[in-house]
């Protein structure tokens, strides 16, 4: 790929005026643009840096920066390189040790890189640290997927809630910032107005978050309104990790058109279609995809959005089992709806992408058969017959394998899902007989 010439100075700037000077960064978080898509004119290139914990295996660490490149992707640049240090824990003053750190500014000097890229959230002391050391844009995992999201979103819930997280994000990493330019100015004389102009900042920001989360309010009692409409009506949710086909289930599963594409992060705004399965009308919702390490800022900032999580009656949640994480992945989604009150809800467990599932090959001849099936059952990709009934075992539920794409085994889908939601029905509404569901016009 063609590294262009060094543009480090601007690209500094740039960071530097998103986190200090509150008129940049209205415009940048207000408009709900993404700042590493903004700032990329011309192609960005990112370097990855992570300090893995010591019970994380080699695979964990290169699966994870695979995600960090997706990511990358995603907002728009290009990941080059990957830097791992193993530490007993991340470096408090630069998240890396003096020599890897050094290794990393002689790697981005030579290589004209536009930003170095943190798979955690780093300090708001370390990202100015890292910033005055590396001279280049420095983007933690947070600031990442704020990003992402801020390219994403459409509806004014999206974009307000978006927002609202840019600021909570910004406003901890002021002060830093402002310190690390007054002893770029020289200091003296400086302290002073340096520290009106924090607080003219924060003031300026801590007024626009009080001004986003009032709007947040207002739009949520339109939406809280617009949801006790659909009342007499089973609400079932798709849940899942970003990526896994939520979206393209919903499309398959409804008549709507959903945006669906292989990126992290496609829908950020929820969607709600009603469908209608074993005679009983229902309403489908997709939302916004999980991934690990969510920032807890865009956690709280997109209450409205999972409240449709919180207040269904039934989840789906889509596992792409072609992906080589996917029980981390599960692991995931399941921590996150504990964190946001939703763990307590029925679950359908849907297995998407079996078109691209490659179980390990595992030959059996007549003397080794009973061998060859003990190493079946510890294969880490077992074949789907296996996979299900260790799932239905575990969760004494069934479970479903599809794929949303091919269409294979959604008629056991939609015959599984109709028969659930039909009981739902029977135990929320008994009194409401067939034509009496409320009507309900697609958002
Ligand atoms: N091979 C295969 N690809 C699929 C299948 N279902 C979805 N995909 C692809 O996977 C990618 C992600 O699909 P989406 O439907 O956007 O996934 P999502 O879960 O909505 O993703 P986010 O909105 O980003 O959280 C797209 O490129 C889809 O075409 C499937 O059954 N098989
Ligand atoms: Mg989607």
């Amino acid at each position: 790929m063609a590294n262009k010439p060094n543009s480090n100075s601007r690209n500094t700037g740039s960071t530097r005026n998103f986190n200090t000077d509150t008129t940049q960064a209205h415009t940048s978080a207000g408009t709900g643009k993404s700042r590493v898509h903004a700032t990329a004119a011309e192609h960005e290139t990112a370097v990855m840096v992570s300090v893995p914990p010591r019970r994380q295996t080699e695979a964990q660490t290169t699966e994870y920066m695979d995600e960090l490149a997706f990511l990358i992707e995603t907002a728009g640049a290009t990941a080059t390189q990957r830097f791992v240090q193993r530490l007993e824990k991340p470096d408090i003053r630069s998240y890396v040790g003096e020599g890897k750190l050094a290794e990393i500014k002689a790697y981005v000097k030579h290589n004209s890189t536009s930003m170095v890229v943190f798979d955690d959230d780093l300090s708001p002391s370390q990202l100015r640290n890292l910033e005055a050391e590396l001279k280049v844009k420095i983007v933690d995992r947070s600031l990442l997927i704020l990003d992402i999201f801020a390219l994403r979103a459409k509806s004014a819930t999206a974009r307000t809630q978006v927002e609202l997280a840019q600021y909570q994000y910004l406003l901890p990493r002021l002060t830093g910032l402002w310190t690390h330019l007054d002893k770029q100015r020289g200091g003296v004389g400086m302290k002073g107005p340096g520290e009106t102009e924090i607080e003219t900042d924060r003031r300026i920001v801590r007024d626009r978050i009080a001004f986003l989360k009032e709007k947040l309010e207002t739009l949520d009692k339109q939406a809280t309104t617009r949801r006790k409409d659909r009342q007499g009506l089973i609400r079932v949710s798709l849940v899942g990790y970003t990526n896994v086909g939520k979206s393209t289930l919903m499309n398959a599963l409804g008549k709507a058109e959903v945006f669906a594409e292989n990126k992290l992060f496609a829908t950020v705004d929820a969607t709600t279609r009603k469908v209608v399965l074993n005679q009983t009308p229902f309403l489908l919702s997709d939302t916004v995809g999980f991934i690990r390490k969510l920032p807890t800022k865009l956690i709280e900032s997109f209450k409205s959005t999972l409240d449709e999580i919180r207040e269904a009656d039934l989840l789906l949640h889509v596992v792409d089992i072609s992906h080589p994480n996917f029980e981390e992945q599960i692991q995931v989604v399941n921590d996150t709806l504990l964190e946001i009150g939703a763990a307590d809800k029925p679950i359908l467990l849907v297995f998407n992408k079996i078109d691209q599932y490659r179980p390990d090959e595992i030959l059996a001849d007549d003397f080794a058969a009973e061998a060859a099936e003990a190493e079946r059952e510890t294969a880490a990709r077992p074949p789907l017959a296996q996979l299900q009934a260790t799932y239905m075992a575990k969760l004494h539920d069934p479970v479903v394998f599809v794929s949303a794409q091919t269409k294979e085994n959604l008629d056991e889908l939609r015959q599984l899902l109709g028969q659930r939601v039909a009981a739902l029905h029977q135990q929320r509404y008994p009194h409401l007989a067939a034509g009496e569901y409320g009507e309900y016009e697609a958002e």
